[in-house]
């Protein structure tokens, strides 16, 4: 049973400034208002170290993890707004405890695009083509499918990354599909760099929406916005993630789904990971399938086949690297 809102109930929403954070967070507050009809639904904008910081490599301010959600989780912790919506990709799988997440929305397109307004696609690209991205597994995956490219470090929101290839300053970049098609810039993609030849990064595409774990006027008032195989396909990926002792400092690629919502096979859950060295020569795979009811076990389980095979010494060799610059939504 949902508890019933009175006319006038407030919640409020903390939220980043960039254009790819508000669009997520009026997303989460619409379909509030549509599931609560007479609940009042505010965004309240935080800024975020990642958001002052635009220019010191990402390891060397705040720790690394957590760059652009510690803030918002502050907020809600000290009772400034009672939700926080993430992109679920730069949400550390280690949080307070006394945050949950109350829901976790319906994924949409998980993988990666190019934008490469001359050539097109990846294996259009000529040799020592430029192509720009910030994150580490990025990096890994363009070399091992392309050592002949020139890998080229940026960051900046959104919109400023995509206009290193639109200007044609870079000859591509690649984003996430989902921020792209949330911005309505999907226009600009030329290829998809999507599961199965290229895996994303954990919880890319998906919204993790936190709440504090005793408030459960909140819970309640999140819980139609769940969508349990996307959770159940998440919670795999960040378990595997969080055994690997991985963050987004480590080039690893996950993608986790619900066999059963895809009508596939009825109650199983199915987890594919890669882990590269940084430099993209080596990549181990592991996929596996498990229950859909255990999530969390089929992500230790992916994670400890891949430490047998030598997962370890590649995480290792990430760790040692020069850090990567953050790159934010
Ligand atoms: N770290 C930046 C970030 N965090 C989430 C997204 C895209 C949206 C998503 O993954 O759901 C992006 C931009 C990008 O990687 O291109």
């Amino acid at each position: 049973m949902m508890g019933a809102v009175h006319e006038g109930q407030v919640v409020r929403i903390g939220t980043r400034g960039s254009a790819l954070a508000r669009w997520q967070s009026e997303w989460v507050a619409d379909r509030l208002r549509a599931a609560h009809p007479g609940l009042v639904v505010e965004l309240v904008e935080i800024r975020t170290r990642g958001d002052r910081d635009r220019n010191s490599p990402l390891a060397q301010i705040a720790g690394g993890t957590g760059l652009f959600t510690k803030e918002i989780q502050r907020a809600l912790l000290e009772r400034s707004v009672e939700i926080a919506v993430h992109s679920l990709k730069d949400l550390p799988t280690q949080g307070p405890d006394a945050l949950t997440l109350g829901a976790v929305p319906e994924r949409e397109a998980p993988g990666d695009a190019l934008i490469a307004p001359r050539h097109r696609t990846l294996d259009a690209l000529p040799a020592g083509a430029s192509v720009g991205t910030g994150s580490l597994r990025r990096k890994a995956m363009l070399r091992h499918a392309r050592p002949d490219l020139v890998v080229v470090d940026i960051r900046g929101n959104v919109e400023t990354r995509l206009a290193r290839a639109t200007t044609g300053e870079l000859d591509a970049v690649v984003l996430a599909e989902s921020g792209l098609h949330r911005l309505g810039l999907d226009g600009h993609i030329t290829d998809r760099l999507g599961p199965p030849r290229f895996l994303p990064a954990v919880g890319q595409g998906a919204l993790g929406i936190e709440c504090r774990r005793d408030d459960d006027a909140t819970i309640a008032l999140l819980s139609p916005l769940d969508h349990p195989p996307t959770r159940r396909a998440v919670l795999a990926e960040r378990a595997c993630l969080a055994a690997l002792e991985g963050g987004c400092m480590v080039p690893l690629a996950a993608w986790g789904r619900d066999l059963g919502h895809e009508g596939e096979d009825e109650d199983r859950l199915a987890l594919d990971v890669s882990v590269f060295d940084p430099d993209g020569r080596e990549r181990l795979d592991c996929s596996r399938t498990g229950p859909r009811s255990d999530p969390s076990s089929l992500g230790l389980l992916v994670a400890e086949a891949l430490r047998s095979s030598g997962a370890d010494r590649l995480l290792h060799l990430a760790r040692q690297a020069p850090p990567p610059r953050a790159t934010d939504g």
